[in-house]
């Protein structure tokens, strides 16, 4: 068996804990003890052989790669020397990866090594600029955001770093009151509302409920869909600081419908208050969009732009986090520079000197290539709580996909759900102990509890962080216990340089990970249905309102059956959506279902209230 070496065994403190793992004796020393980063002459080794063997050039064949699962590994001892030699640790960003929870067996890793060294070598011609989305045609460049110096053209290193320092600049002025809104007691800005969805808020709203002060110099909100109730929500929570409020509009595409409807509802909320929009409205989108020319044309305050070699669930190293981030009071240069330390593992050729390919084997293992198991994000930490939604985007959009590289039926993913412990084990936790084996759980640890001199002994010796540590061990032993398979990824605290790691950590498994599937993660063309099918219930739905409206300006009013109205749009085969349609606009006082006609659909008569073809189509 391999000797842990380099952890030096001199101090008492340290012989004491010999046998704890390398976090907890850290911890327990308040100081770095050098841990081995890299250890050599392993037993149970995950395959460490160089890179310099030529990688053949496998056509894959999609299917899973083949491995019977074993019993997991059960005696103490061994499992302790599996924990300690697969562990991974990012010395300088604190960050560990524990993958001895799941699995793998080493036959299985030695069948991948040749599929990851083609994923190594397919994320080195993407950073350098390659076509990796090749559906759409475009280079995959969130990486080159946080190290510009990697984008593969000076043009794109400059476009870089001078959006950083104008989004750098523009937050300083506003924070500091240089730009401020032109009518507001306040005298300066005080709120931002983001108005954006998807990948367009999702990244900004997990970094804002994990990094955001108590007392950030703007509050942060969001409306980030389409519905009417909770746009009005966010607006009347505003109140009278509508007037100190900095609308942010984030959508890449600047054509999304749902971001277009918030943005005219916001505006329409600005009129009736007697503000001025454009004097507190910036846009983050692609330049020439219709959202660019909009902001242009009416003279917002800002506009900031987005690259289409950026994808929406890729863009919080973007203007479309940082802006944000900057404008709550949180450092985005550290944000930066931990998902610059991170990707910098990440290009690591080694699979077990590499986090992301770690992350990549594990999910590859416990869900057999093909996503029979759903990943269960479990931070015990309440600041990470949105964390598993925000990789349900970048995970499931990334994966979720019909056909692979080759154009194989693969119907690949990921599911991806959770919440936040310990709170969780009060919830569904109860399923994942004994129910349906049909997950794997990634335990995020953070270690701090509280800053340095606030902890506090709700019992002797007993902290709540304690119940938070022991809460968090005692469900990870407990699903081992029953054959259920976990990855924990460590961090010192919750900080933008360990969050900008975690994202960064993420974004790059994703990656490994669809070339060992043989899919593009970087194309999302299910969504596209989605949005064109909304579209023809719209425009469906305007046919109904015309056919109504016509006959409701007969004398006497002539109620229609659904039948006669879906002869009169001629969408006979429509009848069930126009009944949806007609049951929708009665439920908001637009059509009236005449008396007597109630019960079932097939009985109703309906007609419009006081309203003409004009105010229809206004
Ligand atoms: O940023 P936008 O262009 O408005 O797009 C917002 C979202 O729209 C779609 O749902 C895409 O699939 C997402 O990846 C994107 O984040």
């Amino acid at each position: 068996m391999a000797s842990i070496s380099g952890i030096c065994s001199s101090s008492p403190t340290l012989q004491k804990f010999q046998n704890q793992p390398p976090a907890l004796t850290n911890t327990l020393r308040k100081e770095h003890v050098a841990f081995p980063a890299r250890r050599v002459d392993r037993s149970l080794s995950l395959t460490t052989h160089s890179v310099a063997r030529e990688v053949p050039a496998e056509v894959f064949d999609g299917a899973a790669v083949a491995t019977e699962k074993k019993g997991l590994v059960k005696d103490p001892h061994a499992l302790w020397q599996r924990y300690v030699d697969l562990l991974y640790q990012h010395k300088e960003l604190g960050l560990y990866l524990d993958v001895s929870r799941v699995g793998f067996t080493e036959e299985f890793v030695k069948k991948m090594e040749s599929r990851f060294q083609v994923a190594f070598r397919t994320m080195e011609e993407l950073e350098k600029g390659a076509i990796a989305n090749p559906d759409e045609g475009r280079m995959v460049g969130h990486y080159w955001l946080r190290d510009p110096k990697r984008a593969p053209t000076s043009f794109l290193r400059t476009q870089i770093e001078n959006t950083l320092d104008a989004v750098s600049k523009f937050a300083h002025d506003v924070v500091s009151g240089k730009i401020k809104p032109p009518s507001s007691p306040e005298g300066r800005f005080t709120q931002i509302l983001s108005v954006g969805i998807g990948g367009s808020a999702l990244g900004p709203q997990f970094v804002a409920e994990a990094l955001a002060p108590d007392n950030p110099p703007l509050k942060i909100r969001f409306v980030d869909n389409t519905d009417p109730a909770g746009i009005d929500h966010q607006i009347a929570q505003l109140g009278p600081e509508l007037a100190s409020t900095l609308v942010i509009v984030i959508s890449k595409s600047g054509g999304t419908p749902e971001t277009r409807n918030g943005l005219l509802e916001v505006q329409k909320a600005f009129r009736e208050a007697g503000l001025n929009f454009p004097k507190q409205g910036v846009a983050i989108t692609q330049e020439n969009s219709l959202l660019d020319n909009t902001a242009r044309i009416e003279g917002w305050l800002a506009r900031f732009p987005m690259f289409d070699w950026v994808g929406g669930r890729t863009s919080e190293m973007s203007a479309v986090g940082l802006l944000p981030a900057a404008l709550q009071g949180i450092d985005i240069r550290e944000m930066l520079a931990g998902a610059s330390l991170m990707d910098e593992a990440n290009r690591s050729t080694v699979l077990r000197n590499n986090p992301a390919a770690l992350l990549a084997l594990c999910w590859y293992w416990a869900t057999d290539g093909v996503g029979s198991k759903d990943m269960v994000i479990l931070p015990y930490k309440d600041s990470l709580l949105l964390f598993s939604r925000y990789l349900q985007q970048l995970v499931m959009e990334s994966l979720g996909k019909e056909f692979d590289l080759d154009g194989n039926r693969v119907n690949q993913g990921i599911s991806v759900y959770g919440n936040k412990g310990s709170t969780d084990q009060h919830a569904y936790i109860q399923q994942l102990r004994e129910g349906v084996h049909n997950f794997f759980v990634t335990f995020i640890e953070v270690l701090r509890d509280r800053p340095p001199g606030h902890d506090w002994e709700l019992e002797p010796g007993v902290t709540c962080g304690d119940y938070l540590f022991g809460m968090l061990q005692g469900t990870r032993s407990a699903l081992y216990a029953n054959n259920r398979e976990s990855i924990t990824v460590t961090v010192q605290e919750v900080t933008p340089r360990s969050v900008g790691a975690l994202i960064a950590l993420y974004e790059r498994a994703v990656g490994i990970y669809a070339s060992l599937v043989n899919i593009n993660a970087y194309h999302q063309p299910g969504v596209e249905a989605g949005k064109k099918a909304a579209g023809e219930v719209l425009a469906l739905q305007k046919r109904v309102l015309a056919v109504l409206n016509e006959a409701s300006c007969k004398e006497p009013v002539e109620p229609l059956t659904l039948e006669e109205v879906a002869e009169r749009c001629h969408a006979p085969e429509d009848i069930e959506m126009i009944y949806k349609i007609i049951a929708h606009m009665a439920a908001n006082d637009r059509a009236l279902i005449a008396e007597g006609s109630c019960g079932s659909p097939r009985s109703i008569k309906v007609f419009l209230g006081e309203c003409n073809i004009d105010e229809l189509y206004a």
